[in-house]
């Protein structure tokens, strides 16, 4: 993804001398065997030889059908699984083997957010404890003391304060998805992946944790890796956009071009099943109370 039409500088996406994140060859293949520790082996190969680049304060779109690779590629960047092959450079530095200082750095550098909040939260902690314990369990000081630092970040995500003592379950979909990003904000992260992360949430919940997504990463200047099934909301978030099918990245771009002229027939065909869009939200974007650029981004009626 260098150069030509894919060459960073997308809607919204501030120039900047080198990448974030850069993966060469990465390369993720399944070894299977049909019937048992007995039955014939398999290769499987979810994702072949891609390349990519996430630039500082931008917002990367990973597309495609179900089982094309984008969580894989997801937990290969976030080195919650080895690749088979390839490199992965954060900041410069070559992470492909990180280990202990270099991965612990890595892993504040790098958070996750996941589609399901309720299973990524531990049920038996409070969010005071939930949002603290990054910090708690690497010994690092909590700046402000465990309850200014939790309850600063509740705010920060539209939670109210007062209720840091509960438990996951006392609390919406939407607002525990808000409590898995406050969680990811804990350590001061560079790059935010989020898989799916709203994809589990009803359109209008969807609609309020985007416009939550976008302000943060206004006011934080991290980058997200933000994978997704759903075009409607990739094209309001995202500076850039990669397509992948089997495996494969089959187009890249600037979110505008890859949206008003897909090249890939396979991305024609993923825009042409777009989901529903809320209006209400799109109203309120073009209105300039939501992210994306007005300039820049399609409306609601372009996109049909
Ligand atoms: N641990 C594994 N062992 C074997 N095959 C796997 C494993 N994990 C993923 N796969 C396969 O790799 C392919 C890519 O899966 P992946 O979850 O990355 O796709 P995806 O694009 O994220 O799809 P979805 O949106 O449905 O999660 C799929 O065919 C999947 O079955």
């Amino acid at each position: 993804m260098t150069g030509g039409r894919d060459s960073h500088g997308g809607p919204g996406g501030p120039a900047h001398p080198g990448p974030l994140l850069r993966a060469r060859h990465l390369t993720k293949r399944f070894t299977t065997r049909a019937g048992g520790a007995l039955g014939r082996k398999s290769v499987f190969t979810a994702v072949d030889s891609v390349d990519f680049e996430v630039f500082p304060h931008e917002t990367l779109a990973l597309v495609g059908e179900s089982g094309s690779g984008k969580s894989t590629t997801a937990r290969l960047v976030a080195k919650l699984m080895k690749p088979t092959d390839g490199t992965l450079e954060f900041a410069g530095r070559d992470v492909t083997h990180a280990r202990g200082p270099d991965l612990a750095r890595f892993r504040n550098e790098v958070q996750v957010v996941f589609q399901d909040p309720f299973s990524s939260l531990n049920p038996r902690h409070t969010v005071a404890r939930i949002l603290t314990a990054p910090l708690v369990y690497q010994g690092l000081p909590v700046p402000g003391g465990r309850r200014a630092f939790a309850g600063e970040l509740m705010e920060r995500v539209g939670l109210d304060p007062d209720h840091m003592h509960r438990y996951p379950a006392q609390f919406s979909g939407g607002q525990a998805q808000r409590i898995g990003i406050a969680r990811a904000l804990a350590v001061g992260p560079k790059l935010v992946i989020c898989d799916e992360a709203i994809s589990a949430l009803d359109v209008s919940v969807q609609a309020q944790v985007m416009d939550l997504l976008v302000r943060l990463q206004r006011e934080s200047g991290f980058s997200y890796l933000f994978i997704a099934h759903d075009l409607a909301v990739v094209r309001r978030i995202s500076h850039r956009v990669a397509v992948m099918k089997q495996g494969v990245i089959v187009e890249s771009g600037p979110s505008a071009e890859i949206f008003e002229r897909p090249r890939d027939p396979y991305t024609g065909a993923l825009l042409a099943a777009i989901p529903r869009i809320d209006p209400e939200w799109d109203r309120r974007r073009r209105e300039g109370a939501g992210p994306g650029n007005a300039s820049t981004t399609p409306s609601y009626e372009e996109l049909r």
